[in-house]
């Protein structure tokens, strides 16, 4: 299958680079001064599952890249928008877009400029970051994606792309109902990396504290409470799925925000607490933890 990643950092280097170790015809999409680092030194993985190093084919224009089929959108939620022309171009020739982004403020910009039939809904479960040799380092045993078309689906291409990710031995689920798996995604991601960014410690120490449990379930709550708003089929059990998922985390868990937060590195915060924030105002809802959670982060959300 020919894919295409684009942004080849913690999350497009991981599973890129399982691809591409696995055979299949992945190229990556970067800009200039990455496309340098991987032509010359080529991709480098640190995983519990073993380390390995991969020379990919890089580009950094999309009109490079031949029948492009899926493409596998691996970037921070501010740098998205930038990448929309690379983006229509891939559209343009033939491709599908599977976005792996926390959240889910991107998939209206994705779905409205490119039709809900060219955008697969997505999300994935991996602790990775990128060291200071740009080399990705993946820490954790979660590896997981989780994927499916938002309209009635085209079988054959999820099936081929599930097929793809099995070769890469890439643990992956076709879901029916993805829309809501984001949304699920991003109550737990909304309440982890608010909690263990705002405390500077890893989700162990807020399970440990009466009070801090108490706060954690407000906050799912809220977050609960919005996506119903939006007509997302979720439901109060979640507040308690949610925080079972929590618990059962090892203690030392922390998040992509934290890990970004304590390296003075721009943080999600508008689109992951930030669009509920604004999406809760629309609804007239009162989302006092999500807010408290906003503000104690704001200070810190361009980096130093
Ligand atoms: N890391 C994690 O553990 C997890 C992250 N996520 C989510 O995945 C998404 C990606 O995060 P993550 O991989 O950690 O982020 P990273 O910052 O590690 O990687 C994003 C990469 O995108 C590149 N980039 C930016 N703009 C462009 C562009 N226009 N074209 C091509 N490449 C570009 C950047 O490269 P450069 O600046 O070098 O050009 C950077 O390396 C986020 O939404 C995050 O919340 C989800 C689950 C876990
Ligand atoms: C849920 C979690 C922790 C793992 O995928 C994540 O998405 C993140 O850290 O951004």
């Amino acid at each position: 299958m020919n894919i295409v990643v684009v942004g080849a950092g913690a999350v497009g280097g991981y599973f890129g680079g399982k691809l591409a170790k696995s055979g299949e015809a992945v190229t990556f999409l970067v800009r200039q001064k990455r496309y340098e680092q991987l032509t010359q030194q080529g991709l480098q993985v640190n995983s519990i599952y073993g380390d390995f190093s991969v020379h990919p084919h890089v580009v950094t224009e999309a009109k490079d890249i031949q029948q492009p089929e899926l493409v596998i959108v691996a970037l921070k939620n501010y740098h998205l928008e930038a990448a929309m022309p690379e983006l229509a171009t891939l559209v343009e020739n033939g491709a599908k877009i599977l976005p792996l982004l926390n959240g889910v403020e991107h998939l209206d910009l994705l779905t409205s400029t490119f039709g809900q039939d060219r955008v697969l809904g997505g999300i994935c479960y991996i602790e990775s970051t990128l060291n200071n040799d740009n080399h990705i380092v993946h820490t954790s045993k979660l590896h997981h994606i989780v994927f499916g078309s938002i309209l009635e689906g085209d079988e054959n291409f999820l099936q081929k792309v599930l097929t793809s990710f099995e070769k890469a031995h890439i643990p992956s689920t076709l879901s029916k109902e993805i829309v809501v798996d984001m949304w699920k995604k991003y109550t737990f991601l909304t309440t982890l990396s608010g909690v263990t960014s705002v405390l500077r410690q890893p989700i162990g120490v807020a399970l440990q504290d009466p009070v801090m449990i108490e706060f954690l379930k407000e906050l799912i709550k809220e977050v609960v409470v919005v996506g119903m708003a939006n007509k997302i089929n979720l439901s109060q059990e979640l507040v308690t799925e949610t925080m079972t998922k929590l618990q059962d985390l090892p203690p030392e868990m922390t998040s992509s925000m934290h890990r970004d937060l304590e390296k003075g590195l721009r943080i999600e915060l508008d689109s992951i607490q930030g669009y509920l924030l604004k999406n809760a105002k629309l609804h007239t809802i009162d989302t006092p933890c999500l807010r408290s959670i906003y503000a104690f982060l704001h200070p810190f959300k361009n980096g130093n």
